[in-house]
């Protein structure tokens, strides 16, 4: 059975527990400053404790696959744990492993995360359309028909995206606003949101040259150790900060390992958020 649209689940969870998204980025030097292992066994840890920490109370986690494919099988093993407990716990899980392929290869990615019976499978995924929008069909249509989502990169939090995103087409838009009216074609009519959403950096600045507005959320890394705050969200979003899940990974997790620090750092991002968006 498939599930209600990620579009209206995360709304929900939004309202529910607040936009934040916290990353489990089990990056060595983590596993190092909470005294564990770089292994198998301290990635475990690592990421049992975020969830248990925050498990109950954030309304997105995002997984960086990269951390836990680079243990090999037995790291893809925990993450497969991890997605489980996030979600029995009641968060949502967008798996950040940013795929895209030609399209019969996006169809086996798509398997891998978008099917409802797969063991990653994950509320939504990020995907990159470098190899053009219309090559991620198999992963739009995988996620309509199982309730997922997806995140296409558009506007990336680092500063060398922009050679790239800010191309300017033919048209004479650039590659970023070609990511977005897709988008938007996608989301088109869905109540009260809808499932197809852009990572849109939260780093970048004023970013009112673009059509945010495409009916979708918005997921915004960047805040914390790439140097956002909350503060900046409206500068950056204008209106379309309502529909913005901002993320933060290394933010939180450098409080860890004590459970109540990540859980007070959690609420402090949640708190600066919530601030930053009703003042719009
Ligand atoms: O444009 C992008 C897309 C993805 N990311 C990912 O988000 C987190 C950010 O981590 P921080 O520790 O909060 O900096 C990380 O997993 C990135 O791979 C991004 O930063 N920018």
């Amino acid at each position: 059975m498939s599930l209600e649209p990620f579009g209206a689940r995360l709304s929900r969870a939004m309202d529910d527990r607040g936009p934040l998204c916290v990353g489990i980025d089990p990056h060595a030097s983590l596993l190092a400053d909470w005294g564990l292992s770089d292994d198998v066994a301290g990635l475990e840890r690592f990421s049992r404790t975020v969830v248990e920490a925050l498990g109950e109370h954030v309304a997105v986690f995002k997984p960086q696959s990269a951390f836990f494919e680079r243990f090999g099988s037995r790291g893809v093993a925990v993450l497969e744990k991890t997605v489980a407990e996030a979600r029995a716990a009641g968060a949502l899980v967008v798996m950040d492993a940013k795929r895209g392929d030609i399209g019969s290869t996006m169809a086996a990615y798509a398997e891998a995360f978008l099917r409802k019976d797969s063991p990653l499978f994950s509320d939504a995924l990020t995907v990159s359309p470098y190899l053009g929008y219309g090559s991620l069909r198999p992963a739009v249509e995988l996620a309509r028909e199982s309730g997922a989502g997806l995140f296409v990169l558009a506007l990336t939090s680092n500063p060398e995206g922009g050679e790239v995103q800010h191309a300017v087409r033919t048209d004479g838009r650039d590659v970023a606003a070609t990511m977005l009216a897709h988008l938007a074609a996608e989301n088109a009519g869905e109540e009260p949101l809808g499932s197809f959403g852009a990572v849109v950096g939260a780093t970048l600045g004023d970013l009112s040259s673009y059509d945010l507005d495409i009916n979708g959320p918005l997921l915004a890394p960047g805040i914390g150790a790439q140097g956002a705050a909350p503060a900046d969200l409206p500068g950056v979003f204008g209106a379309a900060v309502r529909n913005v899940v901002p993320n933060v990974s290394r933010g939180v997790l450098r409080h860890g390992p004590d459970v109540r620090a990540l859980r007070t750092a959690a609420d402090r991002f949640a708190e600066e958020i919530r601030a930053a968006v009703a003042a719009v």
